[in-house]
């Protein structure tokens, strides 16, 4: 699981380490360069496996004003050491005054914006990290660049670390230390594999996490898996009520969703279609206690009060799967959703805000947790990248990144019903949306390319069975 904290929560870490920064020099009274010299050593390692073999290379940094710069000119530094020519361009004609001392001393030079026109092998950004705000890079910069690889310090300049909105530097490889900070998680495309380097900050003393993200060995660990003493009824019950004359598929797919994740019995609950059974024989039409239920996609314009009744003794009966026709905030509002998970895309998610749906992609974090907040509702932001929130706590959660091949229509639906035979298990909103999403992503990466929806939810139990052998 890798976690990201904010630009506050690493300032604070540091601070506990060295001291509140003076507010007039920006120097903390226990700063003796400690930190960054860690974090130098770090980078240049990293830069080292990536020119190996290092010896006669040629690097040039790009530095600004700040502590990463300094990161960049102390690893300069030590890249000379290993007898790589380092160039170091100073954006504001100066440089961390420690840092650009010991560069020199090692036999570093500087150079103006032409000189990042000669040769060389790799590019360390050091423009701005932490401090630095959205935007994108000077043009004079990005040409000097052009294809030459670039690792990135702490990260890729430009890019705001507490956002989910793509500008600023694209890099080959970031190098980040004490913690990766959001923009690593929600930004890949920019920021390329991140690795992290301990510097010694206790981030778990500046309180939870802001963004957590799965990978495939936390999904294997957290998986319910049925004991010797389980039957149906233990496993988990679930009554679905899918689909329309319109969209008379959506049925089928959420069948098919909850039924390759492992529900213990379920029970078509919508308008009844007896032909879907001869492919589901093991789904019920009789109705009955059900441990969650599953609502919404589908349904099209169904008739409000209907809708409305539907979901008011469903919510009232069991934790529900609310998807598609039933996000709307006049069918949610007034209901107990405390235990409930909402599945909305990001148009879906702008409806119940009431915003654009612009908004909701510059910030899709921000919109998920509001989301929770508004609704009382764990709510699953469906997206390239996905978002679990909870109301209530502010670790949002990513389930494992999958490719873009499940971005089609009935992708929802099957998901859907992935989440709610997880529900029924008796797992809590979160842990259901989580394993659901990520169970659908890591089968769309073991089986890549244009299978509809409804057979790749048919290869969920391969999926499964391999990420269980591994546990
Ligand atoms: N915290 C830690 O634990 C450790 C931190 N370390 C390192 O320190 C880094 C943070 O350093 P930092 O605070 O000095 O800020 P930094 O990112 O260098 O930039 C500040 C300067 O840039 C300027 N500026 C910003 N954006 C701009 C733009 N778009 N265009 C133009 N100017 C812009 C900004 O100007 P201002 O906003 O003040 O006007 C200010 O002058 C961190 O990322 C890591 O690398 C490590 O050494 C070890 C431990
Ligand atoms: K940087």
């Amino acid at each position: 699981m890798k976690t990201a904290w904010t630009v506050d929560q690493i300032r604070r870490a540091e601070a506990t380490i060295m001291g509140e920064p003076d507010p007039q020099t920006g120097v903390a009274p226990g700063d003796d360069g400690t930190l960054m010299r860690r974090a130098a050593a770090g980078l240049a390692a990293a830069v080292l496996r990536e020119l190996r073999p290092a010896s006669g290379r040629t690097v040039h940094l790009l530095v600004g004003p700040g502590n990463n710069g300094g990161d960049a000119l102390w690893a300069g530094a030590f890249l000379r050491r290993c007898n790589v020519r380092v160039r170091a361009h100073l954006l504001t004609g100066r440089g961390h005054e420690a840092g650009l001392a010991a560069l020199l001393r090692a036999g570093g030079t500087v150079t103006d914006v032409e000189g990042l026109h000669q040769p060389c092998d790799l590019v360390i950004d050091g423009l701005f990290g932490i401090g630095g705000r959205a935007g994108e890079p000077d043009r004079a910069i990005a040409e000097a660049i052009g294809d030459t690889p670039v690792v990135a310090v702490d990260v890729p300049s430009g890019l705001a670390s507490d956002s989910c909105a793509p500008s600023g530097l694209r890099a080959d490889l970031t190098v980040t230390f004490g913690g990766h900070k959001i923009a690593h998680l929600t930004q890949p495309d920019r920021c390329g594999p991140t690795e992290l380097v301990e510097i010694g900050l206790d981030l778990d003393a500046t309180g939870p996490p802001a963004l957590r993200q799965w990978e495939a060995a936390d999904v294997a660990a957290a998986w319910p898996v049925p004991t010797r003493h389980d039957h149906k009824y233990t496993r988990g019950v679930v009554g679905i009520d899918a689909g329309s004359a319109a969209y008379p598929g959506a049925a089928r797919l959420a069948l098919a969703g909850a039924l390759n994740t492992g529900a213990g019995m379920i029970r078509h609950l919508g308008d009844a279609d007896v032909s879907l059974l001869a492919e589901f024989p093991s789904v019920v039409l009789a109705e009955g206690r059900c441990q969650a239920f599953l609502a919404g996609s589908g349904w099209g314009d169904r008739d409000t009060r209907a809708a409305r009744a539907r979901l008011t003794e469903w919510t009232d009966t069991a934790p529900c799967v609310l998807d598609a026709d039933a996000l709307r905030p006049d069918l949610l509002d007034g209901l107990d959703l405390s235990d409930s998970l909402l599945t909305p895309h990001a148009g879906e998610l702008a409806r119940m805000l009431g915003v654009e749906r612009s908004e909701v992609e510059a910030e899709p974090m921000d919109a998920a947790r509001r989301a929770a907040d508004r609704f009382g509702a764990t709510i699953l932001l469906k997206g390239g990248l996905q978002y679990v929130a909870t109301p209530g706590e502010t670790t949002v959660q990513m389930p494992v990144p999958g490719p873009a091949w499940t971005a089609r229509a009935g992708s929802g639906d099957t998901l859907a019903g992935a989440c709610a035979a997880l529900l029924a298990t008796g797992v809590d909103a979160t842990l259901a949306a989580v394993l659901g999403a990520s169970l659908q992503a890591l089968t769309a990466a073991d089986h890549p390319g244009p299978r509809p929806p409804e057979r790749l939810a048919e290869r969920f139990p391969d999926t499964l069975a391999a990420l269980l052998a591994e546990r």
